[in-house]
């Protein structure tokens, strides 16, 4: 049966991660800003009123008539006339064509150039990031009053060619504006989100980060719009652009400063419609940004990932171990000799260090080990989606016979999705707010198969009542569905490409407990249907058993044990398993003080050379912290990397 998933009333908000941004329309927010609509209204009349000039004006602007020379306000002047008799309203009209031409050249040539530029340099980054900052350097060391005049002195006073290199000189502090928004953007997981469901890169740049850019542009254009007319109209007054008696809103108050002293009046409408512009530009600006900082407010002060508590699924294992072989040969996922650093090239910090993994079609496999000892880092590895600073040092990653390792970006993005998919902690900060729920699937849906509408419609359905959600699910945008609503949504996503291994890397750990146990007997049930190998990163012993056919236990970046779940709960061959488990908070007894296992995991930079757990470890002997120890078979399709195997079977038993 297909349900629905109430929304998460306020006082529940543990489910929702603490940074997920709330997304409506800009402009609708825009117009709930008294001041907004007002500067709009502004805009929106002198730019239709200099459109229509033609029409409104009621003189011909060039028309002079020594007869009513300087005369005020009046019924056949409404704002009187100029030093030659000219009506000034009408060539206030005019002008403003030619004053509002200049600031669009302006605002398009800088456009032209900044936009490019800094999605680029902020989404590519490495050597294009650098090249573009140096370039911008060199824009900006530029005098931008000097280069603008002396084009206007070899292009024979042309308005157009000095707004337009206004606008390339003004490009370089914009490129550096675009540029920290795209960053910021890049990081998103909703676009590592929809890497990994392989969506194309220029698809990701024009449907997750330049929507996310608009606000920012839009702020930024009416700044700067309000800036170049101030140049156009400082550059008119000092005679350039079009000559007399072609009229322009700078050279209209340059003739009224010439007499202010005898008619103070001129100055007036000229004066005032370039400063009410202004102003209106300005306050524009003010009502975008205000709207596009509230559009991403962050709702709910969701607490500190919290691990899941007591009261999840029992720690007895519900799922036999599914029969693996552990040949590599018939494995889907055969990782080897897995070494990952971070830092800089050369001198790198290694935090995955020599991880073996095997995972069979079909097997679920838990990785599992206290905070920090290289689960998660593991996992990206697979999908090479360690971000730009982290790499792998050595090993292999071969998935369905394919070396993972070493692949360009658009090979793996054909794996990506159609081959492995990943879910992720957070699934709200996974999903772009931008977009409704239904449309975000559809963009995973097409990037494997060709479908045409209706069948994106019918897949986007099918989906979501796969993973249990009414379809009407995807007309709601993120902010609108619960945490646990959206899990389910991220798991439509990642099913999408029909992968044949799913990476869930704390899949419920953000989620309160009853939604955690949902969606985990949502993903047993998807998996046990669909056949798809899983590798599930936890920390929760109760999620382990609950899903997992084998156990993959690891200590600061390397496997310690790996054993079928039964077998690592009833007899762990290492000490650390053995800890862990004893420290185990579903096994608590009320009233006794729960275990725990004494010290931290050692930082990646102070592991040391023999075992690295020996300093917390009761078997621990001279022999352990002598030299590295090495990865042992303890039994039918198990291994353990410590030499005291026979102590810790004793004292599990
Ligand atoms: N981007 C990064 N840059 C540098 N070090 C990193 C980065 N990501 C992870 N690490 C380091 O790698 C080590 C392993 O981290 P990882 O997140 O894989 O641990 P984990 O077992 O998944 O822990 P948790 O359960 O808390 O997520 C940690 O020491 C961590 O500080």
């Amino acid at each position: 049966m297909t349900t629905t998933e109430p929304r998460r009333p306020a006082s529940r908000p543990a489910s929702r991660p603490a940074s997920r941004p709330v997304s409506t329309g800009l402009w609708p927010r825009v117009l709930r800003k008294p001041l907004g609509v007002a500067a709009g209204v502004v805009l929106l009349v002198v730019v239709a009123a200099s459109l229509a000039a033609p029409v409104l004006a009621p003189h011909d602007p060039l028309l002079q008539d020594l007869r009513v020379v300087r005369q005020g306000p009046g019924a056949q002047h409404w704002l009187g006339t100029d030093s030659l008799g000219r009506d000034v309203l009408s060539r206030l009209l005019f002008g403003g064509r030619q004053s509002l031409a200049g600031v669009l050249e302006a605002v398009a040539a800088m456009l032209v150039i900044a936009v490019p530029l800094g999605v680029l340099a902020g989404y590519v980054g490495g050597l294009l990031d650098r090249v573009v900052l140096r370039a911008v350097d060199v824009l900006l060391s530029i005098p931008g009053t000097i280069i603008t005049l002396a084009v206007l002195a070899i292009f024979d006073g042309s308005m157009l060619v000095a707004m337009v290199s206004v606008g390339v000189l003004a490009s370089g502090a914009f490129i550096r504006v675009f540029r920290s928004v795209v960053l910021g953007v890049r990081r998103e997981l909703y676009v590592g989100a929809a890497r990994v469901a392989g969506v194309g890169e220029a698809r990701i740049v024009l449907r997750h980060v330049l929507p996310q850019l608009r606000g920012v542009l839009l702020v930024q254009v009416s700044l700067f719009a309000a800036a170049t007319l101030g140049i156009q109209t400082g550059l008119a007054f000092l005679s350039f652009g079009p000559p007399p008696p072609a009229p322009t809103w700078g050279g209209m108050v340059a003739e009224a400063a010439s007499l202010v002293q005898v008619d103070p009046w001129l100055l007036v409408p000229s004066g005032g419609v370039i400063a009410l512009t202004t102003l209106a530009l300005c306050l524009l600006a003010d009502a975008l940004r205000d709207a596009n900082q509230e559009r991403f407010t962050f709702a709910g002060a969701a607490g500190p990932r919290r691990r899941p508590a007591a009261g999840s699924p029992a720690v007895e294992p519900a799922v036999e171990p599914a029969p693996t072989g552990r040949s590599a040969d018939d494995a889907l996922l055969v990782v080897r000799g897995l070494r990952v650093g971070f830092g800089e090239p050369g001198r790198e910090t290694v935090v995955v260090d020599g991880v073996d993994l095997d995972v069979a079609p079909g097997e679920v496999v838990g990785l599992v080990g206290e905070s920090g000892s290289g689960k998660t880092v593991t996992a990206l590895a697979l999908l090479g989606l360690l971000g730009a600073n982290g790499r792998v040092l050595a090993g292999s990653v071969r998935f369905a016979g394919r070396e993972l390792v070493g692949l360009s970006h658009r090979e793996l993005r054909e794996v990506r999705g159609a081959g492995i998919a990943m879910i992720s902690q957070e699934p709200m900060v996974s999903l772009d707010p931008s977009f409704r729920v239904g449309a975000q699937i559809a963009e995973a849906a097409r990037a494997h198969r060709r479908l045409s509408r209706p069948q994106v419609r019918e897949r986007v359905a099918d989906l979501l009542r796969a993973v249990r959600l009414d379809p009407a699910v995807a007309r709601r945008f993120p902010h609108e569905i619960s945490g646990g609503m959206a899990q389910r949504v991220a798991i439509a996503i990642a099913l999408a490409g029909e992968p044949r291994l799913l990476i869930a890397d704390e899949p419920t750990t953000a989620l309160d407990v009853t939604v955690q146990a949902e969606v985990l007997d949502l993903l047993r049930s998807l998996q046990q249907r669909t056949g798809t190998a899983v590798v599930l990163v936890s920390h929760d012993w109760g999620v382990i058993a609950d899903l997992c056919g084998r156990a993959v236990v690891m200590y600061a970046g390397q496997v310690v044990e790996s054993a079928p779940v039964r077998a690592t709960f009833t007899a762990p061959r290492h000490p650390y398993t053995l800890a862990l488990l004893r420290s185990n908070p579903h096994d608590a007894v009320p009233g006794r003080p729960l275990p725990t296992i004494g010290g931290v995991v050692p930082p990646p930079r102070q592991w040391p050379v023999g075992c690295r757990f020996a300093a917390r470890c009761a078997f621990a002997t001279d022999r352990c912290r002598s030299a590295p120890v090495p990865v042992l078979e303890v039994g039918a399709d198990r291994t353990s990397r410590c030499v005291h195997v026979d102590r810790v079977a004793v004292s599990a038993s």
